[in-house]
């Protein structure tokens, strides 16, 4: 992995889908903010040079003051973010230290991914400009019209269900934000801003532990698997 990656981590959602009056991103997982988590991970990589940290406008005082108490040095920028989580990703690239030619994306409610899954990941880009980390589907998929119809099943080997980390070469991702922000398109993830420029982003196969948290089932799981992650450290 080369030696100079920025990482910008998303953190400027509001979870309405977990329905807290907290932002999901600032419930606590083991007794630590769950963006807490991620972002000591990221902060523990000797690759990673610095990070960028988008927030929501209101919640930026309070997170200088949370990357103060957990001494999280490598994070050089807290911005805030936008209405959109792409607008909060081109936000995060545009304040990265110039130094860092090689960006991943990261949601800040993914604290489960390894260093292992983050380095095959980067591997991967560096050979080809892009990738993200996935999983294979493991549910049979339909595509389902309004009233209900099935409209297809589409072959289950050829599905992916996308993660972060999302890595790429700088220069095309920030094009790539720039000529989608002129043109007005918005996409739930970076792969699809880079994929419309026919760039080509490969995947890297990740773990279905790397869950995003976004439901309040998805709580006690990443407490468990924490939990598990932490007792197999101790056992090493
Ligand atoms: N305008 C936004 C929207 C999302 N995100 C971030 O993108 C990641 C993935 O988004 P998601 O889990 O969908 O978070 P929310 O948008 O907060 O959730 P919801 O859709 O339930 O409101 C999260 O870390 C979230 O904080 C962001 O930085 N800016
Ligand atoms: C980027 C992402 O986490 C990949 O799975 C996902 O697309 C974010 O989407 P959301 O709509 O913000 O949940």
């Amino acid at each position: 992995m080369n030696a100079h990656w920025g990482a910008v981590v998303v953190a400027a959602g509001r979870g309405s889908r977990m329905g807290t009056k907290e932002s999901k991103q600032y419930l606590p997982l083991h007794g630590k903010p769950i963006l807490v988590h991620t972002l000591e991970l990221f902060q523990s990589m000797d690759e990673i040079a610095d990070i960028a940290l988008v927030v929501g406008a209101d919640d930026v005082e309070r997170c200088t003051r949370l990357v103060q108490e957990y001494t999280l040095g490598k994070v050089t920028a807290v911005v805030a973010g936008g209405s959109e989580r792409q607008h909060s990703v081109h936000a995060g690239i545009k304040a990265l230290s110039q130094a860092a030619e090689w960006v991943m994306v990261h949601d800040g409610v993914r604290p489960l991914v390894t260093r292992k899954a983050i380095r095959a990941c980067c591997e991967k880009a560096e050979q080809s400009g892009a990738a993200v980390l996935a999983v294979p589907v493991k549910d049979t998929i339909k595509q389902v019209d309004d009233t209900g119809l099935i409209v297809s099943t589409p072959d289950r080997r050829s599905l992916w269900a996308i993660q972060t980390p999302q890595a790429f070469r700088r220069d095309l991702l920030t094009e790539a934000h720039e000529r989608a922000a002129e043109e007005l398109f918005l996409g739930t993830d970076d792969a699809m801003v880079v994929e419309r420029t026919g760039a080509p982003v490969v995947i890297a196969e990740g773990d279905y532990t790397n869950i995003k948290i976004t439901t309040p089932d998805d709580l006690p799981w990443a407490e468990f698997l924490l939990e598990k992650r932490k007792r197999e450290e101790n056992e090493q």
